[in-house]
């Protein structure tokens, strides 16, 4: 099975380490400064918060895939590209991928897939979550902040993927239906501003009772939009989705003591989002709490605390 990530960042990097050490044969599509910090580092690090550390060379890395001269299509293509990236590289998924090439979305938030979904007919469409932190650090070395396994939509091409990770100690979910996964992720990514926003580890930030709270508003948001359009979110915490807002708005001393599973995680984690604002790049709110007001407005349910988180990052966006 040959298979490709295309975008291969912070996620995408994670995900090729992982797929190389269970045995397949990856490349990568990435950026030339990608590939170069990756050969003087003698290949990707992988590392997590539970103490392992291991690194592979991905056996392929191109850097122009349009001009790339590939005689065996892909049959398998992880995108882990940015959600405002996705529209972009329709023509070029159409040039590398066969009739029953699988094509997996690896977004965050809602609205990339559609952008894309209709120009792809020619093959397999799946969607994928990557429900746990990665940070990018020095030396090409890629640091899993938080607990959980990559999780995709069910298929032959990824039964035979989980089932190799499996082996690998890994684990890799598999589900039929990816919305409750993807509406269910999306509750925990209205974090992702505020993290931004608070400029504090997760850890730290969490810690605040202000930010929290806030957090919690910015849930009830979702969560009521989710009952007026019969959304069903997949839980990712010991809790119910509908309970979080309750939990995040104890007390720090309560707090602390019931919610230990949300507070294991690695002291130095931050959300992709604030990556993006550190390093100046567009960021995905549109996508996260900019679908939850559009979504909300559909159904008639008022979301000013989304609204005001758009703006605030909006504004920070547009800091020099
Ligand atoms: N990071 C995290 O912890 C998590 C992220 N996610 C989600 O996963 C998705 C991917 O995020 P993440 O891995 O952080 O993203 P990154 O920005 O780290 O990775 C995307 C990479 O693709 C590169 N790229 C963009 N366009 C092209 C192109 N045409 N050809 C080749 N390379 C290209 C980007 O370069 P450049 O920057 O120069 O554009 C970047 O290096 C997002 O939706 C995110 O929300 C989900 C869970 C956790
Ligand atoms: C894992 C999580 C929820 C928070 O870091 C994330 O998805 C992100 O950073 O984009």
């Amino acid at each position: 099975m040959r298979i490709a990530i295309y975008g291969a960042g912070s996620t995408g990097c994670y995900l090729a380490g992982q797929l190389c050490l269970s045995g397949f044969d990856v490349s990568l599509i990435c950026r030339p400064t990608m590939k170069k910090n990756i050969i003087a580092n003698n290949g990707i690090t992988l590392s997590d918060y539970q103490g392992f550390l291991q690194t592979v060379m991905p056996p392929a890395m191109i850097t122009d895939i349009d001009q790339a001269p590939i005689d065996i299509p892909f049959d398998v293509i992880f995108v882990t590209l940015k959600c405002h990236q996705v529209s972009s590289i329709a023509k070029s998924l159409i040039a590398i991928t066969h009739s029953d090439s699988s094509i997996i979305f690896m977004q965050n938030g809602l609205g990339s897939f559609d952008s894309i979904n209709q120009s792809l007919s020619h093959c397999n469409l799946l969607q994928g979550i990557t429900p746990f932190n990665v940070l990018q650090q020095p030396n090409s070395r890629f640091h899993k902040g938080t607990e959980g396994v990559f999780t995709l939509q069910t298929n032959h091409h990824t039964q035979a993927i989980q089932a190799a990770m499996i082996k690998q100690g890994f684990g890799c979910d598999l589900h039929q239906n990816m919305l409750p996964i993807i509406y269910g992720k999306l509750l925990l990514n209205l974090n992702n501003a505020l993290n931004a926003l608070s400029d504090l580890p997760i850890k730290q930030q969490l810690s605040h009772y202000a930010s929290r709270r806030q957090l919690a508003r910015a849930m009830t948001e979702w969560l009521n939009v989710c009952e007026a359009a019969d959304i069903e979110l997949h839980q990712y915490t010991k809790v119910k989705p509908q309970w979080l807002p309750l939990i995040l708005s104890l007390p720090n001393m309560l707090f602390t003591l019931l919610a230990k599973q949300m507070l294991d995680i690695d002291p130095k984690a931050r959300s992709s989002m604030w990556q993006d604002i550190k390093a100046k790049r567009q960021t995905e709110v549109d996508f996260i709490n900019g679908a939850v007001v559009k979504i909300g407005k559909k159904y008639g349910v008022k979301t000013p605390v989304n609204q005001s988180i758009v703006e605030q990052i909006k504004q920070l966006e547009q800091r020099d």
